[in-house]
């Protein structure tokens, strides 16, 4: 990957949301190809990914990507209907996976009814099934991808603050109440997002600038300061979260 202004060598700053969308499409794109085998991705909920997802849904870039041997999970999901708005796997559903040709069994959005926690494990099994006994034991990454968001309030994924989730060690997938947002959510568990070749942090906006600091910091309190990943951890930020002056 390259960037006008490459900080450090898991940093990228590009201008702007639209730049960080295009960059992580490509990136996908070239991932995708690469990979001999199944490769497994898993989506991120957020204003930039929905960006990331249009543009995936062009007729050029959905002609030219594996769709048949790409599959797509997702990082979290708040656990409601997939006609609300607030939810992920409704969204990626309408701006991507109605408009290109992904099987329809190559596509894990996370269960949306009845008990979260059996919900939950519901997704952990529907994962730990797709991945294979063999994998499991040879201990090889879940994700290729995984992409990851960054709030306000240091949350990734689902991940929030001061949750009990994020003492999750061996749980894949758990629910998490956060206390300043809303819906009840289910959430990959820092082990399950540990298990990948790369995960792709996509900020952007001035608003992210203070936290993103602290985090690139390792400020303890974030809980994005504790994700972890068998391979990289790269980061795309546009210019105003990473806090630089745009002229
Ligand atoms: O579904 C979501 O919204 C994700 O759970 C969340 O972790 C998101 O990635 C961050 O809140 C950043 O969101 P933005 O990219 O919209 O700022």
């Amino acid at each position: 990957m390259s960037g006008h202004d490459v900080m450090s060598a898991d940093q990228i700053v590009l201008d702007d949301a639209e730049a960080i969308a295009r960059q992580a499409a490509d990136f996908l794109l070239e991932q995708a190809l690469a990979a001999k085998d199944v490769f497994r991705v898993a989506l991120s909920g957020g204003s930039t990914p929905k960006r990331l997802y249009a543009l995936m849904a062009d007729p050029d870039y959905a002609a030219r990507f594996p769709w048949g041997r790409v599959q797509f999970f997702f990082g979290d999901d708040r656990f409601v209907p997939a006609d609300s708005p607030d939810s992920n796997r409704g969204m990626v559903q309408s701006i991507l996976f109605s408009r290109v040709p992904a099987p329809a069994d190559a596509v894990f959005p996370m269960p949306d009814q009845g008990d979260p926690d059996a919900a939950a494990w519901a997704y952990e099994a529907s994962l730990k099934t797709v991945y294979g006994a063999e994998a499991l034991e040879a201990g090889r990454p879940l994700f290729d991808v995984v992409f990851l968001g960054l709030g306000e309030n240091g949350h990734t994924a689902s991940l929030f603050p001061r949750q009990p989730v994020l003492e999750e060690r061996t749980r894949w997938v758990a629910p998490c109440v956060p206390d300043d947002a809303p819906h009840t959510r289910l959430t990959l568990t820092y082990p399950a997002i540990a298990s990948s070749r790369f995960v792709l942090f996509l900020v952007t906006g001035a608003s992210k600038a203070e936290v993103y600091a602290r985090v690139r910091a390792g400020d303890p309190a974030e809980p994005a300061s504790h994700i972890t990943s068998e391979g990289r951890i790269e980061w795309l930020v546009d210019a105003a979260a990473a806090g630089e002056v745009v002229s």
